[in-house]
């Protein structure tokens, strides 16, 4: 065969391969056309039933978004407080949500409405630890006179959660909100400032109990020192208004003073315990962010706070649980032999000494950029009782109204923090704001054990409790305060 015909019946095979080659392309491409365009179909379905559910899905939420969970009416009828609080729904979860998912439009605009008093010249308090023991009751009574108030709470298991999810029912059922968050999440803190120009902040968010310190002592830096300084920084430097800031020390920082009554003027160099020490660090903190950024601060030394709903870790309450179920209770006495004694000092009386702080704080002069105007208030005063009580005598009321001896057990203090008496001088309180307590400890206990037997159902027969003998009405007073 000729090269040229050769050549052309290569180049005709070539272009054969190559025709055929282009067909199995063409018929490629025409399939892969056909399965785009299926793929694009069925993209559309899925979305458009995507989108479906997440209408359904929100109408079925959108509900308890902004109404079943703000509008929290179900207030407790009578009988146990427990009982009530447990048949009001914690529905402010599902409205809120929780930690890093705050957030919104929505949200904003109910944080603003919870927090926008109700009264003219009212204020717009942010209270920290609303679920705890004080924290609850100041946030009802803030609520009862119209102020706007939203509560925030990390609801650990320090004590039983279920009581402060109890008390979080409670104050939902009054219309306080207390959101599941940390004082640590600072991003947090500064949206609920950008939502809402808090005036105050009652900071009471914090680990409290004495001895604990020796068995979690970075849970007290974390709570005490770590969010004492977040909670600044985002009131120094995020807040605009700055708010005036009312926080929860103690009267642990006297530690081993033994000047009494103590005075704030006496010295508090000398903490006995970890959980002092952070108290302490906490006031040292207070002076620098009052000074360096012109936040108005207070700090509330408070002695041994007792009352209904109170704290299952101390000792009143422990020793009541342990009274009615038989089990020993165990004393402690100074090495000398001498009984310990504690300025009790009754929730009421505390709670008038938080609002009367919070009404008589004055500006914070700083503002986001730094500056401050002039100098800012920084105060510090006692919130106890003036008397002081051995602890036996608070037991053996107990023993009374339970109707029930204790089995005691002494032992000699030990060295874990705890201090041998406390007495407080109230007179600067009292000067400032006009606190007076008023409840003595047998008034104070009666309205405690009266809500310890409703809270628990208990029926102690032969106690001074049930049968009418208490003032329902007193002992009740943080449930029916709205
Ligand atoms: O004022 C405060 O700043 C602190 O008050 C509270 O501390 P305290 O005054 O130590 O209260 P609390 O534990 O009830 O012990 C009371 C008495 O019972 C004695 N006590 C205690 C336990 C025990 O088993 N036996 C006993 O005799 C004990 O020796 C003491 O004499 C708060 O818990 C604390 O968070 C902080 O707020």
């Amino acid at each position: 065969m000729p090269a040229g015909v050769v050549d052309a019946a290569a180049k005709g095979v070539r272009l054969e391969r190559h025709a055929a080659g282009a067909a199995v392309l063409l018929r490629r491409a025409s399939g892969a056309k056909q399965l785009a365009s299926a793929s694009s179909h069925l993209l559309f379905r899925a979305t458009v039933l995507a989108t479906l559910a997440l209408v359904v899905l929100f109408a079925v939420h959108y509900p308890s978004l902004l109404s079943r969970s703000f509008s929290l009416s179900a207030a407790p009828s009578s009988g146990s407080p427990s009982a009530a609080a447990a048949r009001s729904r914690p529905s402010h979860r599902s409205l809120l949500g929780s930690g890093a998912s705050y957030g919104g439009a929505a949200w904003e605009r109910e944080v603003r409405r919870r927090a926008t008093p109700r009264r003219d010249g009212g204020l717009s308090v942010l209270v920290t630890g609303a679920a705890g023991f004080v924290g609850a009751h100041c946030s009802l009574a803030l609520r009862g006179r119209g102020d706007g108030v939203l509560g925030l709470d990390n609801f650990n298991s320090y004590y039983d959660p279920a009581l402060k999810r109890a008390r979080q029912r409670l104050l939902a059922s009054r219309g306080v909100v207390v959101l599941d968050a940390d004082i640590n999440d600072a991003a947090l803190l500064e949206r609920l400032f950008a939502a809402a120009p808090f005036t105050h902040v009652l900071h009471l968010a914090a680990q409290a109990g004495v001895r604990y310190a020796m068995q979690a002592p970075q849970t007290y830096v974390a709570s005490n020192v770590a969010g004492l300084v977040s909670l600044f920084e985002v009131a120094a430097k995020h807040a605009d208004p700055q708010p005036a800031i009312v926080w929860a020390s103690s009267s642990s920082v006297y530690g081993l003073n033994t000047d009494a009554p103590f005075s704030e003027e006496h010295r508090t160099d000398r903490p006995a315990s970890l959980y002092a020490a952070t108290k302490k660090a906490g006031e040292a903190i207070a002076y620098a962010y009052n000074h360096i950024y012109g936040l108005s601060i207070t700090g509330l030394r408070f002695f041994t706070v007792y009352g209904p709903w109170g704290r299952p870790d101390m000792a009143y309450f422990s020793f009541a649980r342990s009274i009615v179920a038989g089990e020993p209770i165990t004393l402690f006495r100074t090495a000398d032999g001498a009984d310990a004694r504690r300025d009790f000092t009754y929730i009421d009386d505390v709670v008038k000494g938080c609002l009367g702080a919070l009404d008589t704080a004055g500006r914070s002069t700083g503002d986001k950029s730094g500056k401050k105007r002039g100098p800012a208030p920084l105060r510090v005063y006692n919130l106890g009782n003036t008397s002081p009580v051995p602890v036996t005598r608070m037991v053996a009321i107990l023993e009374k109204l339970l109707g029930k001896k204790a089995n005691k057990r002494v032992v000699t203090m030990p060295s874990n923090g705890d201090v041998p008496f406390t007495h407080a001088n109230v007179t600067h309180a009292a000067r400032d704001f006009g606190y007076r307590p008023a409840t003595s400890l047998e008034a104070g206990l009666r309205h405690f054990v009266d809500w310890f037997v409703q809270y628990y159902k208990l029926d102690i027969k032969g106690s001074n409790v049930l049968a009418g003998k208490t003032t329902k009405k007193k002992s009740m007073a943080m449930s029916a305060a709205s």
